[in-house]
C-alpha cells in the first residue's frame, strides 16, 4: 500500500518557540521525499507531526486523504525508522523482522513467510536464524529496514536512518535504500542534513530553515535554479555576488556587480526582475565559471589571479581574487586539463545560462556595488 500525504499550515510551539513556522507539503503517493536542513530546522519535528508522536499547534494532515491530525501513532497508517535501530538483541533477526506481524495477531506460519520475504528484500534471507550482534552495522540497519516495512505500512518516515554508519556504507546504504523503495513502492519521508545524501536518494528535496521550507523541488532544480540564498549554500557551494539592477529590455537584464557591469538573461531570475535600483545577488557555482572566449554564451567577469589550488581529481579546485575587487574572494573549479599556479592571473567567465539571481541582498555586505 502506499498513500499520498497532506501537510496544510502546520505550526509547532514549544513554549514561546516555534520550531516549525506554518509549513504546507503535499507528498504523491509512492514519491522517495527528503527533508533537508541543518540541525534545529524543524525537520524532526515535522518527520514526529506525520508519524503521530507530536500534535501540531495548528493545522492539518491528511495520510491517504484522511484526517489524521489527532489520530495517535499506533492508529496511523506509518511507520518511523529512527537512527538507533532498537532491535531485540536475543530474537532471531526473522523474530524481530515479525515482531510487528506479532503484535498484530498474524499467525505464526504467515509471520515466518512475510518475514522471510522482507528478509529476502533486503538480501539477508539466508541470515534469517542469526542475532543482531552477528551482523554488521550496516546488516542491522537493513534488519530493521525490513522491520518497518514488514507490517505495510502506507508511509515509512525515517529519520537520519543512516547517521551512524561510515561514510562508504552510508553511501552504499543509500543506493539500498533507493532501490529498495522502487520496489516496494511506498511512501518514503526522509531526513538527513547531508545534502549529498538527499541527491542520492530523492524524488524531490524539501529544503528547511528555522522551522519554514525554503526550497522544494527536484535535486536538479535546487541545484541548478535554487529559489533562496540559503538552499543555493545549503545545496553545494555557491559563489554569491551582490548586484544591483540597471534595466530590463528584450530579454535582457544588465546589472551592475563589484565585477563591472553585466547582461543576464531574463531567464537567470528565480521570481519576476525587480524594478532598476534593486538589489539582487548572482549565485554562481564554482564548476559554472568557463575559461572566457568558449563557445557558450558567457558572462565576462574581468580577470583574477589564483590564491591557491588544490586537485581533486576530477577538477582544480582555486581560490581567486578578481583584480576589479580586491577582497572578494570566489572559489572555482578548474578544469582536470588546466595547470593552476598560485599568482596565475585568468580572464574570468561564467556560462550566461548557469547564473541564478535571486532578489536578496547577501548577509555580508563583501563586494557591494554602491
Ligand atoms: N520537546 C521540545 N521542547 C522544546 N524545544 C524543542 C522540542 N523538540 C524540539 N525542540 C526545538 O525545536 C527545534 C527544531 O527541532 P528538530 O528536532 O525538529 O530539529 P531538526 O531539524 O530535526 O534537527 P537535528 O538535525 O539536530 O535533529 C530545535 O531548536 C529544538 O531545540
Amino acid at each position: 500500500m502506499t498513500a499520498d500525504v497532506s501537510i496544510r499550515n502546520a505550526t509547532k510551539d514549544f513554549g514561546s518557540f516555534r520550531a516549525l513556522n506554518d509549513v504546507s507539503l503535499e507528498i504523491s503517493a509512492g514519491e522517495f521525499i527528503v527533508l533537508l536542513g541543518p540541525s534545529g530546522c524543524g525537520k524532526t519535528t515535522l518527520l514526529s507531526i506525520l508519524g503521530g508522536f507530536l500534535e501540531p499547534t495548528s493545522g492539518t494532515v491528511l495520510i491517504g486523504g484522511r484526517d489524521m491530525t489527532h489520530v495517535a501513532a499506533a492508529r496511523r497508517p506509518t511507520t518511523t525508522m529512527f537512527q538507533d535501530y532498537a532491535l531485540f538483541p536475543h530474537m532471531s533477526l526473522l523474530d524481530n523482522v515479525g515482531f510487528g506481524l506479532r503484535m498484530r495477531g498474524l499467525a505464526r506460519s504467515e509471520r515466518h513467510r512475510k518475514a522471510l520475504a522482507h528478509l529476502d528484500l533486503v538480501g539477508l534471507r539466508m541470515s534469517a536464524s542469526r542475532k543482531p550482534h552477528e551482523l554488521s552495522g550496516g546488516q542491522r540497519q537493513r534488519v530493521a529496514l525490513a522491520r518497518a516495512l514488514a507490517v505495510d505500512p502506507d508511509v515509512l518516515l525515517l529519520d537520519e536512518p543512516l547517521g551512524a554508519l561510515d561514510l562508504k556504507l552510508r553511501r552504499q546504504m543509500q543506493d539500498e535504500l533507493k532501490a529498495i523503495q522502487r520496489r516496494v513502492g511506498t511512501t518514503f519521508v526522509h531526513v538527513t542534513h547531508d545534502q549529498e545524501e538527499a541527491m542520492a536518494i530523492a524524488d524531490r528535496i524539501v529544503v528547511m530553515n528555522q522551522g519554514r521550507i525554503e526550497d522544494i523541488g527536484l535535486p536538479t532544480d535546487i541545484y541548478m535554479r535554487p529559489r533562496s540564498l540559503f538552499s543555493a549554500g545549503f545545496m553545494g557551494e555557491a559563489n554569491f555576488l551582490p548586484a544591483r539592477i540597471i534595466g530590463a529590455a528584450d530579454g535582457e537584464v544588465r546589472v551592475e556587480t563589484a565585477l563591472g557591469e553585466v547582461l543576464l538573461p531574463a531567464a537567470a531570475f528565480a521570481a519576476a526582475v525587480p524594478p532598476a535600483g534593486g538589489r539582487i545577488t548572482l549565485c554562481i557555482r564554482p564548476e559554472h565559471f568557463r575559461p572566457a572566449g568558449g563557445a557558450e554564451a558567457s558572462v565576462a567577469l574581468g580577470r583574477a589571479s589564483i590564491i591557491d589550488s588544490a586537485f581533486f581529481g576530477g577538477h582544480h579546485r582555486c581560490h581567486l581574487r578578481p583584480e576589479a575587487a580586491p577582497d572578494m574572494i570566489l572559489t572555482a573549479h578548474l578544469p582536470q586539463t588546466a595547470q593552476p599556479r598560485t599568482g596565475d592571473l585568468i580572464d574570468l567567465a561564467v556560462a550566461a545560462a548557469s547564473v541564478v539571481a535571486l532578489a536578496e541582498a547577501p548577509a555580508s555586505t563583501q563586494g557591494d556595488p554602491q
